[in-house]
């Protein structure tokens, strides 16, 4: 059993796949063993996670994900505590598996109830996992409800139900944010899957932990995968600023200079070797705290060996300069209004897939509704299957496609998407995109392909967050600069 943090590598498998996988597993093991495994692996999470329950409430759905509860059940009865089970099942319309552990759980002396009971320390989601075929509703849905809305900690087995695997979409909303915030932890059995890292998956699961319940998984195709924390890069003594690259900074309109001068600080103390300020704001003078950065004329800027960071508070005026930089910046980073410009474009469309088919690197960092413009849908459909909405915008524009947000997505031409799973809504606050696109831009700067540049530099944003002191603000210059202090 493993527990997964924003430094795990890993497979992230679908439905499908975690099927198809199930399978293979089950056709070499004797009847049973696969849930066994399943319902011992909780059972041992919940002992270790909640050790002074007393009263476990164990919420078991019809299938499968039924049966790990009711396994887990007879598991933690033989071990002394007191499970009391309320089953949605049918008798007569139980899968094999789940049968065999309903009649261990009853010789096991479980405790069954129509409703839940009126009090519990651990309730235990064992309602839907894989299977989930629509939203819950009628009794499933009710005890999800008070489940969520009680203090005692919730642990969800295999998937939160509710959740779906593959997309992170809530399919019914069970789990209103609470401003006591109960622990959640999700016991994902078998494989990882992408939902649980992404839209609303983050809240619904809670911490994930991981159980492959001893099957090898290099059978399947995985749909995604976490890519972990970045390796360090080494410097090498004989390296000059000429090294680490030249990122020009190309946005800040009037009224809008901070934005780019965000992005130019975060690509500055992201190493980058020189950075260019090209404001489009004629009047705005430079920040003297940042004498490294060097002002200029956007279009003076020749940008065929350097890497543009084209858009943040960029406003109408982007359009303008937006042709030059995609036909002729070396590295290209595209946020903000340069996406809302391209969206609204065709002809700024067709240089931006030239550039793909040029093989020029270029990532996108839109976050939702930017990415929705880009796809011409909207917001909604975008979050429901973030993974998939990332990749059809990478293969459209032959670009790497950074999808921001929680969760955020970073998918590429041919490449399986990754979730990254450093951040935290801190986050949420304006310009920290702007600190993000500067970063991105350095980590292209330094010589890194821009799927690579994409992940690393979302994962230090991300992980700035992580380790800001709960007692100071988060603002987003103190991020471009590198942390709080
Ligand atoms: N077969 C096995 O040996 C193993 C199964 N596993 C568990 O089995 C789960 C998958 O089992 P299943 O394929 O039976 O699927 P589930 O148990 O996730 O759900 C399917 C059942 O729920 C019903 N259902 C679907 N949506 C519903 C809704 N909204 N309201 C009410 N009922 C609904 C379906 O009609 C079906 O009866 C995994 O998530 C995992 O927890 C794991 O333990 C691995 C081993
Ligand atoms: N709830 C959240 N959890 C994790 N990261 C978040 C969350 N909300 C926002 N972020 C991150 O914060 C940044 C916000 O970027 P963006 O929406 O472009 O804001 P702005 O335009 O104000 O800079 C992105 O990197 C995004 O992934
Ligand atoms: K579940």
């Amino acid at each position: 059993m493993q527990r997964v943090t924003s430094s795990t590598v890993a497979d992230l498998f679908d439905v499908a796949g975690t099927r198809m996988l199930e399978q293979a597993a089950a056709a070499t093991l004797p009847p049973h063993t696969l849930m066994q495994r399943a319902g011992l692996a909780v059972a041992r999470l919940a002992m270790a996670w909640a050790p002074h329950a007393r009263a476990v409430w164990i919420a078991c759905g019809p299938g499968n994900n039924g049966g790990d509860g009711l396994e887990a059940a007879a598991q933690l009865q033989q071990r002394g505590f007191a499970p009391v089970v309320t089953w949605l099942g049918d008798a007569d319309r139980t899968p094999p598996d789940a049968r065999a552990s309903l009649e261990r759980a009853r010789a096991a002396g479980v405790a069954f109830a129509e409703s839940p009971p009126a009090t519990w320390d651990l309730a235990i989601d064992a309602l839907l996992g894989i299977g989930a075929s629509r939203a819950p509703d009628g009794a499933m849905a009710r005890w999800l409800a008070s489940m969520h809305a009680g203090a005692a900690p919730v642990l969800s087995v295999d998937v939160p139900s509710g959740l779906d695997a593959d997309t992170g979409r809530l399919t019914a909303d069970p789990m209103p944010p609470r401003a006591h915030a109960t622990a959640r932890i999700c016991l994902s059995l078998l494989t990882l899957k992408p939902g649980l890292f992404t839209a609303q998956g983050r809240d619904a699961a809670g911490e994930v932990w991981l159980d492959d319940l001893g099957c090898d998984a290099s059978g399947a195709k995985p749909a995604a995968r976490l890519a972990g924390a970045p390796p360090l890069h080494a410097r090498l003594h004989s390296s000059h600023k000429g090294s680490y690259g030249d990122v020009a900074i190309i946005g800040g309109a009037p009224g809008m200079a901070g934005a780019a001068l965000l992005a130019a600080s975060a690509a500055l103390h992201a190493g980058a070797g020189r950075v260019f300020a090209g404001l489009l704001d004629g009047r705005a003078a430079l920040d003297a705290s940042q004498p490294e950065l060097m002002l200029r004329d956007p279009a003076s800027l020749d940008l065929s060996q350097m890497t543009a960071v084209v858009g943040c508070g960029g406003g109408a005026a982007i359009c303008a300069l937006l042709p030059r930089v995609l036909s002729t910046a070396r590295h290209a980073v595209i946020d903000a209004d340069a996406l809302n410009a391209i969206a609204q474009d065709a002809a700024l469309k067709l240089l931006l897939e030239a550039r793909g088919r040029r093989a020029q690197p270029t990532v996108l960092t839109p976050h939702p509704l930017e990415a929705a413009r880009l796809l011409d849908t909207d917001t909604a459909e975008v979050q429901a299957d973030r993974p998939h909405a990332a990749q059809r915008l990478a293969d459209r524009f032959g670009s790497t496609v950074v999808l921001k947000g929680s969760g955020t997505v970073i998918a590429a031409p041919g490449e399986r998407p990754s979730i990254n799973l450093s951040g935290n809504a801190r986050l949420a606050s304006a310009g920290t995109g702007d600190a993000l696109a500067g970063m991105v831009g350095a980590a292209m700067a330094s010589g890194l392909p821009a799927p690579a540049a994409a992940r690393e530099a979302v994962w230090h944003h991300g992980h700035l967050a992580d380790q800001w002191p709960a007692d100071l603000p988060l603002t987003a210059s103190a991020l471009a600069r590198g942390g709080a202090r």
